[in-house]
């Protein structure tokens, strides 16, 4: 028991203590208002972009791939630029997703691939297109295939190598054509891109039975690739999975084929085509040289043919772009001419092609043949006033920037001279600084491998094709995103002679 007299120290030391008390009190207060007023600020300066997350487990995946037309970004992307900006989230192939139109984050994510972004495509393309494919790689392993495939198709072997290649398969298609009749101009597209890339690949001739094969398992392994991921009977994606092994079974032969005719010994396999290089030069095991080799196969034939196709259907509907565009090749052929050099084009010849290249950059540009990227955020990352939580995917929308109307001038239009004006919201001082409003090919390390490549076949392909024919829609067709893009009657084209060159110029007619 205390009495009352023991009680006055306590009080004593309380009034001596109160000041403290107080103080310890304040501080207390004024640290967890500092808190509360920091977790405050950084909120409203960090805050996800603004955006729906729709449906369960489905969230927006279904109206985001509506079909629409590829001149433009979809009903989807206009609705929710003009709702939630140009940076927005939402729910997509069953992730919480962030959606890029805005030119200087979709520069952003490539710039920082490996460091604060990593590429992420859905897990049915990595089963598709194989584990070692490099569309799914990533890190060392995605850098050493990457620099195999960068030395195949260096600017030396694009020079020495791959453009007469090129204009060989070039020739071998416009000289089955004939003038008054009708062609599928994306189907021969395809054909002469196929063509090349077995050829490059592996040695392998058009016409041939076995080239036959392999083009037909590809044609419905490509089918699955651009379906639902559905692994049930009867459906496209089975079927792909079916022919992938098929074609695997295919070029696992021909690796023993070329091992055995050289004793044995990897080292000594003739390294004129890919497959030869790699088993020559790397040390990839069966499997991983089977998925490069399939994954260039694809990467490689579809988007060069859809561009091609795109070109000769804006062509058509642009007579000043395509006197100007033959007017250029009428010129290079007369050069040749002249110096008494009526062979093959030479690199000289393709460095000549300047409105061509102005053509190419346009046909991208309006046609976006590669219209977005799958990213994932591997760290926190503040973007602007945005955060982008680790674990979300990031898709950069290129489709939205080169259809964005503050970057092109009546962006609709095809317009190719604008590629010798410059481009105007393009300029370093703004936010989307220089070579991020244009990136057909993708960017930073992840950049197309092949983008010298399909380049030089759109050039090759429309110098030959404007010397010889002229041509217009059979029927009316434009191009489709499906979410790839397509021409739902595959671009059905009548063929006539070409015009007489201006009296200055002869012209070379390959085939004839
Ligand atoms: C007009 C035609 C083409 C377009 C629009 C195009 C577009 C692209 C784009 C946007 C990427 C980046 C993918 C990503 O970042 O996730 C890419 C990657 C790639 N492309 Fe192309 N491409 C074309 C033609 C070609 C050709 C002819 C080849 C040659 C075989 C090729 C081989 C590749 C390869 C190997 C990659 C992967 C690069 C890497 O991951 O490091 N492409 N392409």
């Amino acid at each position: 028991m205390s009495s009352g007299i023991e009680e006055v120290p306590h009080l004593l030391l309380l009034l001596l203590l109160s000041p403290l008390v107080a103080a310890a009190f304040f501080y207390f207060f004024f640290v967890i208002w500092c808190f509360q007023y920091q977790r405050k600020k950084t909120g409203r300066r960090r805050r996800l972009p603004p955006g729906n997350m729709g449906w369960p487990f489905l969230g927006e995946t279904i109206p985001y791939l509506k079909p629409h037309s590829a001149m433009t970004v979809g009903d989807f992307m206009k609705e929710h630029v003009s709702r939630y900006g140009k940076i927005y989230r939402s729910n997509l192939f069953g992730e919480r997703t962030i959606i890029s139109a805005d030119a200087g984050l979709n520069r952003f994510i490539l710039q920082n691939e490996g460091r604060l972004f990593e590429c992420s495509y859905p897990r049915s393309i990595g089963g598709i297109l194989g584990k070692w494919s490099m569309l799914v790689l990533v890190g060392d392993m995605h850098r050493d295939m990457r620099t195999i495939s960068l030395n195949f198709m260096s600017n030396a072997r694009l020079r020495t190598h791959l453009l007469p290649e090129v204009e060989k398969h070039t020739l071998l298609v416009l000289s089955s054509w004939n003038n008054n009749s009708l062609v599928y101009a994306q189907e021969e597209a395809k054909k002469f891109t196929f063509n090349f890339m077995a050829k490059h690949i592996m040695s392998m001739d058009p016409g041939r039975p076995e080239t036959e094969k392999l083009k037909k398992e590809y044609i419905t392994f490509m089918k699955g690739v651009v379906s639902p991921p559905f692994n049930l009977p009867g459906t496209a994606y089975r079927k792909a999975l079916q022919s992938r092994s098929s074609i695997l079974k295919f070029i696992e032969r021909k690796m023993e084929e070329r091992v055995e005719s050289s004793n044995g010994d990897r080292r000594k396999v003739e390294d004129d085509d890919l497959l030869g290089w790699v088993l020559k030069h790397s040390d990839l095991s069966n499997e991983q040289i089977l998925d490069l080799i399939l994954s260039l196969l694809f990467a490689g034939h579809e988007t060069s043919s859809v561009a091609i196709a795109l070109a000769i259907y804006f062509l058509q509907a642009s007579s000043q772009a395509l006197h100007h565009l033959r007017e250029e090749h009428f010129r290079i052929a007369k050069r040749k001419k002249e110096r008494g050099d009526e062979t093959a084009l030479c690199w000289d010849d393709y460095k000549q092609m300047d409105f061509t290249q102005c053509v190419i950059n346009e046909t991208l540009r309006l046609g976006n043949v590669v219209r977005f990227v799958h990213r994932k955020a591997i760290k926190d990352i503040r973007f602007g006033d945005y955060e982008i939580p680790s674990g979300w995917k990031v898709l950069p929308v290129f489709t939205s920037v080169h259809l964005d109307p503050s970057l092109y001038e009546e962006p609709q239009r095809f317009d190719p001279w604008r590629w010798q004006k410059g481009i105007r919201g393009c300029s370093s001082s703004s936010s989307s600084s220089s070579g991020s409003c244009f990136m057909p090919f993708g960017g930073g390390p992840r950049l197309c491998a092949g983008s010298e490549l399909a380049k030089l076949e759109m050039a090759v392909f429309l110098h030959h094709l404007t010397l010889n024919y002229r041509w217009e829609l059979a029927e009316a067709d434009e191009p489709f995103v499906f979410p790839f893009v397509d021409f739902p009657k595959r671009l059905p084209i009548k063929l006539q002679p070409p015009p007489p060159p201006p009296p200055t110029t002869t012209t070379t007619s390959y085939f004839t």
